[in-house]
């Protein structure tokens, strides 16, 4: 995947804090042989394993340039003083091409980051050649069931914005639709639901940014199934628990690929 193109559709999987590295290990070398060369699939699939498994990562997915490696946070700087912290130019280095910047389980104490971080951030992976993947998403259900959409629209915009004014020019960027409510729950979030706040968040963007490619994916509880729901207004998938076994992973591509 050049850089500065992105496929239509992507379905992704964040492994968190769960796997350990021989685990890491086992779930890559299962995905490869799943999409290695001659299979082909038009959709973009990544995989954002933890820090200590990405060289280990991008060498065994060496032979699988299809399957894109990316990291789940960065730094704002590529250097300096900032001990425990990752810089986005070595993430580069070892071979993502994706950064998760973002997430609710960040945005949430005890990290607290706020979209002013976020904003620096996506900065950083965008001048480093990679591209930013940013969760947005409501913290609260029970708020939505009287108040409709309007809530969602209202705290996801300023976490759009904030990235959209952070960049410049037609730079790739993919926004994760991911209501806080739906993460770590059993369903995700309805149809109706993510259908209605990303039609309009979709005419947020298209007003400010014409020409970028954005990409706007949905996370929260996904899994196969969820897919069908979903595909005549969103761009793919980022999973979590339920793409951790690798025949569920299998399962959520192909239903994108073939759709
Ligand atoms: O947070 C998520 C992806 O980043 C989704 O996680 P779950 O699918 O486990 O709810």
């Amino acid at each position: 995947m050049p850089s500065s193109t992105l496929p239509d559709r992507l379905v992704g999987v964040n492994l968190k804090m769960y796997f350990d590295a021989p685990s890491t290990t086992s779930y890559i070398t299962a995905i490869t042989k799943l999409f290695a060369p001659p299979a082909s699939i038009s959709t973009g699939v990544f995989i954002l394993p933890s820090y200590p498994c990405l060289a280990s990562a991008s060498d065994l997915l060496d032979m699988t340039p299809q399957i894109i490696l990316g990291a789940q946070n960065c730094h704002s700087e590529d250097s300096g003083a900032h001990t425990s912290e990752v810089s986005p130019l070595m993430l580069k280095q070892v071979g993502c091409r994706i950064v998760c910047l973002g997430h609710a389980e960040r945005r949430r104490a005890p990290f607290n980051e706020t979209d002013e971080v976020i904003a620096t951030k996506v900065k950083a992976v965008v001048r480093n050649g990679m591209i930013p993947l940013v969760c947005i998403g409501e913290k609260s259900q029970s708020r939505i069931m009287s108040e409709g959409v309007g809530l969602a629209i209202r705290e996801c915009s300023p976490q759009i914005l904030s990235v959209l004014r952070a960049v410049q020019g037609d730079v790739p960027i993919i926004f994760a639709y991911e209501p806080v409510w739906a993460i770590g729950a059993q369903e995700p979030a309805s149809a109706d639901h993510v259908l209605a706040v990303v039609q309009d968040l979709k005419d947020l963007v298209s007003t400010l940014h014409e020409r970028a490619e954005i990409r706007i994916l949905y996370g929260g509880s996904a899994k196969p199934g969820t897919w069908r729901t979903l595909k005549q207004g969103l761009d793919g998938l980022f999973l979590g628990r339920f793409a951790h076994d690798v025949g569920n992973f299998e399962r959520v591509v192909r239903e994108v690929e073939e759709s």
